[in-house]
């Protein structure tokens, strides 16, 4: 997609990439500190946590493993169904891992506190969160997150690996749509 045909659909840039950037080297700077000496198996959520997930293992100065799951609480809409499903499982086995899930966002925080859960169920060593955006507003239920990137207000944003119905995942900072886009 060439992003000049999607700019006329954004009403407001929330993070550039330039912000984006200098906080992901904040975080894995924290993260290498944390875990220094120790196992890390990274978790990313298919498909938002592309973005992150690559852009923060290639700051970490740390031996990392890297797996994926898929859920999906959010269908082609903007709001979450409070339903998740595990639409590909992880390859790992995490008894006795130090686990880091690696999102994009906490919305309504049910995805993640549905992870944490399963996961725990696992046997690892331990289970954190790393998530670029939070939006605190919209809590239904309290996560208990290690590194969060950015509070953000309570409205739908796309890109850096968020979309609207699969489109804007590529762009490379983090915007809200204009209403025309939903209607
Ligand atoms: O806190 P919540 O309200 O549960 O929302 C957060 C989840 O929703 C999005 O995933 P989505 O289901 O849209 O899948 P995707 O990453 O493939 O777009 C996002 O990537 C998180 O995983
Ligand atoms: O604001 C959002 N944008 C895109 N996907 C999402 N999934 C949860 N919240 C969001
Ligand atoms: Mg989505």
């Amino acid at each position: 997609m060439d992003q000049s045909d999607v700019s006329g659909d954004l009403a407001n840039i929330l993070l550039t990439e330039e912000q984006i950037g200098t906080k992901l080297d904040e975080i894995a700077t924290q993260i290498d500190a944390d875990y220094a000496g120790k196992d890390l198996l990274l978790v990313g959520v298919l498909k938002g946590a592309v973005m992150v997930m690559a852009d923060l293992a290639r700051r970490l100065h740390h031996p990392v493993q890297m797996d994926w799951m898929a859920v999906s609480s959010y269908g082609s809409g903007t709001k979450s169904s409070g339903v998740v499903r595990i639409l590909k499982d992880l390859d790992a086995d995490l008894t006795g891992r130090n686990v880091l899930i690696v999102e994009d966002v906490i919305d309504s925080g049910l995805t993640l506190s549905w992870l944490v859960a399963n996961l725990r169920s696992r046997g690892p060593e331990s289970v954190e969160i790393a998530t670029m955006l939070r939006k605190p507003d919209a809590a239904k239920v309290d996560v208990d997150v290690r590194y969060v990137g950015f509070d953000i207000p309570n409205e739908f944003v796309v890109g850096y690996g968020l979309d609207y119905a699969e489109k804007y995942r590529n762009l490379p900072f983090v915007g809200t749509l204009a209403p025309h886009v939903y209607s």
